[in-house]
């Protein structure tokens, strides 16, 4: 898959499948389009191009709160799963106020006709251009739209998904995605007092403009330098020692490891219980016993 930037791009010569979307988590639902999408270059030999943003448009139409920069996936676990479904082309274009000004019309003239689209492909819902219109094909491209992918509780969406990894139900969160929820960050120093509880945590500094699941005890996978562990992770604020910032740690099991300065990513696979402020070290480390019998036995669905 090759990255590119729209102002960037001179010429395009190569007729493409043409993908619009944020796709915030690139879940089931969204997979559908580019299953639709993968299809339709095998059949026509084409490319499959998408045209996408840095940053979510809703962006540019309310006011800012810090919250509206977080998404459900990294940047470059974004990147991955569109290559992974399938792109061969990723286009980013910075969401502006003069790019959403565009109508239906103009946006397939200006932007669309760039790509040499003979297939665009859209959501149910996907709306284009100033004038929010379903956009209708042409000579040149036709317009396939997918219907809504949903279960028993209604369509899949990042909204619900962002719902469900806030208030820490990730098995489900999961179930929607199609993938285990995932978190990069680098192993910092905390109090030094997990190895004295017999159970050393990784503490994760996270630059990622990600969701944190609520506070609360995980069972987790750790990708670590290529392999996948078992561990479980605590996500708050250590009340037990008074703690005053939020942590997010992670104890991987059956390994002695000095991992500071590394990079971990963490598979969140289900909630175990929340987080308690117990009255003695004691009491916490016979609950911990108990939360690792549980996450040992975690199998993922
Ligand atoms: C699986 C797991 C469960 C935990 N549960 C609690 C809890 O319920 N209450 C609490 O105060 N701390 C909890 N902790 C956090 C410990 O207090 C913390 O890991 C310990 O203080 C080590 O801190 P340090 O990494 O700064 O050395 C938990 C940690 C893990 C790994
Ligand atoms: N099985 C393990 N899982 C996670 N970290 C481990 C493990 N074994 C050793 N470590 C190391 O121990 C460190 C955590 O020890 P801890 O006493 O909790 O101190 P701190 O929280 O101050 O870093 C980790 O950052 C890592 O380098």
């Amino acid at each position: 898959m090759k990255t590119l930037y729209f102002d960037e791009i001179e010429n395009w010569n190569e007729p493409t499948v043409l993908v619009l979307g944020y796709f915030d988590g690139l879940h089931r639902g969204h997979q559908a389009l580019f299953a639709e999408a993968k299809k339709l270059a095998a059949v026509l030999n084409l490319k499959i191009a998408v045209l996408t943003f840095p940053e979510k448009p809703t962006l540019i139409f309310q006011k800012f709160e810090p919250d509206m920069l977080l998404k459900l996936t990294s940047d470059k676990k974004r990147e991955e799963l569109f290559a992974e479904n399938g792109v061969d082309y990723l286009i980013f274009k910075d969401f502006t106020s003069c790019f959403a000004k565009q109508t239906a019309e103009e946006f397939s003239k200006n932007v669309l006709d760039k790509f040499l689209p003979k297939v665009v492909i859209t959501g149910f819902d996907h709306k284009t251009g100033s004038d929010m219109t379903q956009l209708k094909g042409n000579d040149q491209y036709k317009v396939v739209v997918v219907p809504e992918v949903s279960d028993e509780k209604g369509k899949i969406s990042s909204t619900r998904i962002r719902e469900l990894v806030k208030t820490g139900d990730i098995a489900s969160a999961n179930a929607l995605l199609g993938y285990p929820y995932e978190i990069t960050g680098i192993v910092v120093h905390g109090f030094a007092r997990g190895r004295t509880i017999g159970y050393p945590t990784a503490n994760l500094a996270i630059k990622d403009f990600i969701h944190i699941p609520s506070p609360g005890v995980y069972t987790v996978d750790v990708l670590l330098q290529g392999e996948r562990q078992r561990g479980f992770a605590s996500i708050g604020y250590n009340e037990t020692f008074n703690g005053k910032e939020k942590t997010v740690e992670i104890h991987i099991f059956d390994k002695d490891l000095d991992l500071y300065g590394e990079k971990l990513t963490v598979l969140w696979l289900d909630k175990i219980r929340d987080m308690i402020k117990f009255e003695s070290i004691d009491a916490l480390i016979a609950q911990m016993k108990e939360d690792e019998k549980k996450a040992r036995q975690y199998q993922e669905k």
